[in-house]
């Protein structure tokens, strides 16, 4: 690993919004490993790249040797964090929440166990909060914050005019509580999130120091907001949100998201994202200046990024994929890389059953009249499966798709068309 310091590591890269005490902190990480805990609610049944801000940090305090501890909130999940929302959410079902906790804890576990004795512990907030009777929490709790101070949160301020429940504005506490839980219970001294988290961050703080004493070691850290260069929201594309769940996103979809980044910002994501080194995004960083067309950052970005969140295997198809549909030549395709592949494309339903092209190309819509397939078909504008058909009484059957399931025609040079094949 690097003999930088972790905290010049994370200034580098630019990862740090706000610290309560830079130099304290800095000072007790070089002195010695440290916990540090990241929550995440589940709000839903996968993480998106948004949410990898933070946990890229806590990675990367894994990688030296900290000790990361990462909370799912079974609790908090069932209330909702308000922070930077600006009306009420809808509660979730429990049973909801239980299995978005599961969903998460499979994918947190696939980012952060390592095959070496990196250290790591989960933990779920639900396990030291159901417990807590409404008296307990009144006296024990609620009489350490004043309603002034949480009025004055941004979060709570910015809803006074619209409306907020009792409900959220007892967020706070709650994530307060667990701070001062994972403080005295797993000797966590760090608490870091999204810069949206700032508020819920310090106010654990204050609850630690009036329960465990003004000498009590415990700081807070969050992360920038990722900004794009073009102003449009990060972590989107055309077809919503980059998940991590490959169900969702698929790996062609996720490497093809990194490898369209822009210039302006592919290196912040290379920094921000990857663990290359600094000597490494400092030379991709000159061929984006020297060498744009190449578009060798990107590519390398979406390596990286493909590899962390996927595998080395779904990294090659993507890649064989990419260049399939790049080339045009899509014959060495699997079934599954086609459905991959031509996801987003327009897609139609046909029967297995063996018919003439033409007929088959206007009951399918994709061609608006006999007289118009067949002019199509012999000035060559027509490709099934990659290969160019030239004869209008070509016969379509199960025999052409990729394992009974998908033909693929293109019309004109990049116009294709998904044709899944239903009994
Ligand atoms: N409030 C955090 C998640 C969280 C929950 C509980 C915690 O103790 C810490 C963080 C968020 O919405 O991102």
């Amino acid at each position: 690993m690097s003999t930088m310091n972790i905290m010049d590591e994370l200034e580098w890269r630019d990862a740090i919004n706000q610290q309560t005490d830079a130099e304290g902190l800095r000072e007790l990480v070089s002195e010695k490993k440290i916990a540090l805990y990241c929550g995440v609610d589940p709000t839903g049944d996968s993480m998106h790249i948004g949410h990898l801000i933070p946990f890229m940090v806590m990675k990367r305090f894994q990688t030296y040797g900290h000790h990361p501890v990462i909370l799912i909130g079974g609790a908090t999940g069932t209330i909702g964090d308000p922070s930077g929302r600006s009306s009420e959410r809808t509660l979730q079902t429990l049973e909801q929440v239980q299995d978005n906790v599961d969903a998460l804890t499979a994918q947190m576990k696939k980012l952060f166990v390592t095959d070496n004795d990196a250290k790591l512990t989960m933990v779920n907030n639900y396990d030291w909060t159901h417990t807590i009777n409404v008296i307990d929490f009144l006296r024990d709790y609620g009489k350490n914050f004043t309603v002034n101070a949480m009025l004055a949160k941004d979060v709570v301020s910015s809803r006074l005019d619209s409306g907020i429940s009792f409900t959220e504005f007892s967020y706070q506490i709650l994530q307060s509580m667990d701070f001062h839980h994972l403080f005295t219970a797993e000797g966590v001294q760090l608490q870091i999130g999204g810069s949206d988290q700032w508020g819920n961050i310090t106010s654990g703080l204050d609850l630690i120091r009036k329960k465990e004493g003004a000498e009590a070691k415990a700081f807070g850290l969050t992360i920038p907001l990722m900004l794009k260069s073009d102003g449009t929201k990060f972590g989107k594309s055309a077809g919503g949100a980059i998940w991590l769940d490959p169900a969702k996103t698929s790996p062609y979809e996720f490497y093809q998201f990194w490898l369209n980044s822009d210039d302006r910002d592919v290196i912040k994501y290379l920094k921000y994202f990857t663990f290359l080194s600094k000597e490494e995004i400092l030379e991709l960083e000159q061929k984006v200046t020297s060498e744009p067309g190449k578009r060798e950052a990107q590519r390398v970005l979406a390596e990286e990024m493909t590899k962390f969140v996927h595998d080395e295997e779904a990294l090659a198809q993507a890649v064989k994929i990419s260049a399939a549909l790049f080339s045009g030549d899509i014959k060495s395709l699997t079934a599954d890389e086609i459905e991959q592949g031509f996801k987003e494309m327009p897609t139609f339903e046909a029967t297995k059953e063996t018919k003439n092209i033409v007929d088959w190309l206007v009951e399918l819509g994709i061609e608006p009249s006999k007289r118009q397939a067949r002019e199509d078909i012999t000035n060559g504008a027509i490709s099934m499966n990659g290969e160019r058909v030239q004869d209008v009484n070509t016969e379509v059957s199960v025999e052409n798709s990729f394992d009974g399931r998908y033909i693929i025609i293109r019309k004109g040079k990049k116009k294709y068309s998904l044709i899944r094949l239903v009994d």
